[in-house]
């Protein structure tokens, strides 16, 4: 087993992403902790229309909404758009190699007061031109932020930890931990690999999924491209959280049901 260096969480959040209002529907009600939109056909982080996040601001004005900004260019120029009552913005990192690049984008981002910048890091950092996740995380710590998603670039079926090996991954986290920062790890991440990390005791604060909760498609390097399908949903949530109910539970308060 490997042992981060300081306790880890023993239950994971849960963040699916979705591409839209009908498949946000499906799952709201299931337990999930963050409802993340994003354009599954278009890369790693790509946005979904604007007019997708304001019906999902009335529709479901009590879930954690997170939304993919894309990389710099996109994130630049949608950010101010994100609805204020989303609770996190997802932005990449790729071609931006050196940190001082990496904290004038996040500086630069317009998002509303209460939407919480998420920096990603790309475990196949190469492929995406950028800097390695333990960068972005130390630039994520000394600019005092809260968040990083650790997430895959290309998505061609390989996972996080085909990319980045456990220990790796432990020392990630317990470097995050000490500094107080809350990590996400994604990236074609299917069940039994999470499960095997937090056998390992490697165990993120929270869960980011998509290929691994929707039906098969014909292509099976994409599943994520397909029909999101909520039993696949429930099958994680039940595994992260066998004893929680159906609410969607924001960070700062309590259980509310939808
Ligand atoms: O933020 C999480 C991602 O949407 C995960 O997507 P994926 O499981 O298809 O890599």
């Amino acid at each position: 087993m490997i042992a981060p260096n300081t306790a880890p969480a023993s239950i994971a959040q849960l963040l699916v992403s979705v591409r839209d209002i009908s498949e946000a529907s499906l799952v709201v009600s299931t337990g999930i902790d963050v409802i993340d939109f994003k354009e599954p056909h278009d890369g790693p982080l790509a946005p979904v229309d604007p007019a997708i996040w304001m019906s999902a601001s009335v529709l479901f004005p009590h879930a954690s909404l997170s939304a993919a900004l894309g990389e710099t260019r996109s994130a630049l120029a949608l950010a101010a758009r994100v609805p204020p009552n989303f609770r996190f913005a997802k932005v990449g990192p790729s071609g931006l190699q050196s940190a001082t690049q990496l904290e004038r984008v996040w500086r630069s981002l317009a998002l509303p007061p209460n939407v919480e910048l998420v920096p990603v890091a790309y475990a196949d950092h190469k492929a995406a031109d950028c800097l390695d996740a333990s960068r972005v995380l130390a630039s994520a710590i000394t600019t005092n932020r809260r968040r990083l998603l650790i997430d895959t670039f290309c998505k061609n079926g390989q996972s996080l930890s085909e990319h980045l090996p456990t220990a790796q991954l432990a020392s990630l986290l317990s470097d995050a931990r000490q500094a107080g920062v809350w990590v996400a790890f994604a990236g074609s991440i299917k069940l039994p690999e999470a499960l095997r990390l937090h056998d390992c005791g490697v165990i993120p604060d929270c869960w980011g999924v998509r290929g691994d909760v929707c039906f098969a498609t014909a292509d099976s390097s994409q599943p994520r491209t397909g029909q999101l399908d909520v039993d696949r949903v429930n099958r994680w949530r039940k595994a992260l959280k066998p004893s929680v109910g159906c609410p969607i539970i924001p960070e700062s308060g309590s259980p509310e049901r939808h």
